[in-house]
């Protein structure tokens, strides 16, 4: 089986990273597209086995899977590029693009060929995170015209690189908030943290040591015990001890409120 990722960067270079680790695909089932020669030879310094070409349309014609992981406002363009070689009946097109519904990529898919709109382009969204990298991205994946055997295909590709949950499309603006974006949220609480540590008096390497191992800790807690924040809270929060009083204060400055109103925001 063969897979064709256009775009090789951020996203894109780590996912064919992550897949030439992996048991479906080896590095030279994997082509990687790119614009620049500096993005290709970044991808062959990762693994000199990978297909790399600046050819959108030869590799596209040669893949059993298509990534499309270019910048959102690209992608009506890189698929007008490649439309007049894709074969709807045999290959699978994942959109790793946040925002670009199946709704746009049908109408991109579909425009202007009139032989293929008989068959229906097997579609999927993928919605990973940067975690991606080091194979623990929690990756939301939609399906559009796809069978079982190919919905299995794509959690089984993305489950290798960490955590892949199946969704209805009208919960991957939910998701990618919570998920993608999320992961910045996550690092931006450990940034404070760290902060607020060099204040208490440590120094800056020390302090993320310390709060990257406690968050570490507090992940731990909830995937073992399968318990929920608010159980593993109480068993911190003496009453009226100081954790409680770090809490409220916190609170105060709208701590969960501005969580939520940083998730409302990123849909
Ligand atoms: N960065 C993130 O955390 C996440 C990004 N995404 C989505 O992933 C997609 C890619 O994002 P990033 O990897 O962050 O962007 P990026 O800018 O790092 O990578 C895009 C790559 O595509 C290349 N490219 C542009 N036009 C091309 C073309 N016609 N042919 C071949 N390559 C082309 C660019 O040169 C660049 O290397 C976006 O649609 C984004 O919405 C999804 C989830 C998370
Ligand atoms: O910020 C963004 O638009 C992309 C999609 C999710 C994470 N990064």
């Amino acid at each position: 089986m063969k897979i064709t990722i256009i775009g090789s960067g951020n996203m894109g270079g780590a996912i064919a990273k992550g897949l030439s680790q992996g048991s479906i695909f080896q590095a030279s089932d994997i082509t990687c597209t790119a614009q620049t020669d500096e993005t290709l030879e970044k991808m062959r310094n990762i693994n000199e086995d990978f297909n790399l070409t600046h050819d959108n349309i030869t590799a596209v014609r040669e893949s059993d899977l298509v990534i499309i992981a270019v910048k959102p406002w690209r992608v009506q363009s890189v698929i007008e590029e490649i439309r007049p070689v894709l074969q709807f009946d045999k290959q699978i097109i994942i959109s790793i693009a946040a925002g670009v519904t199946f709704e746009q990529l049908n109408s991109h898919l579909k425009k202007s060929i009139a032989s293929k709109v008989q068959v229906n382009p097997v579609i999927f969204r993928v919605m990973p995170n940067t975690a991606i990298e080091v194979k623990s991205s929690l990756t939301f994946i939609s399906a559009c015209n796809a069978s079982e055997d190919q919905i299995n295909l794509v959690l089984s590709i993305f489950n290798e690189l960490g955590k892949a949950i199946l969704i209805e499309e009208r919960l991957m603006e939910a998701g990618t908030a919570l998920a993608s974006s999320g992961i910045a949220f996550a690092l931006r609480y450990i940034r404070a943290a760290i902060e607020g540590g060099v204040e208490l008096g440590f120094y800056p390497k020390q302090a993320q040591e310390i709060v990257v191992h406690t968050v570490k800790g507090a992940i731990d807690l909830l995937l073992e015990n399968q318990s929920n924040p608010e159980a593993e809270i109480d068993k911190v929060t003496t009453p009226g001890g100081i954790t409680i009083k770090g809490l409220n204060e916190m609170e105060l400055s709208g701590f969960t409120s501005a969580v939520i109103r940083g998730l409302k925001a990123s849909r």
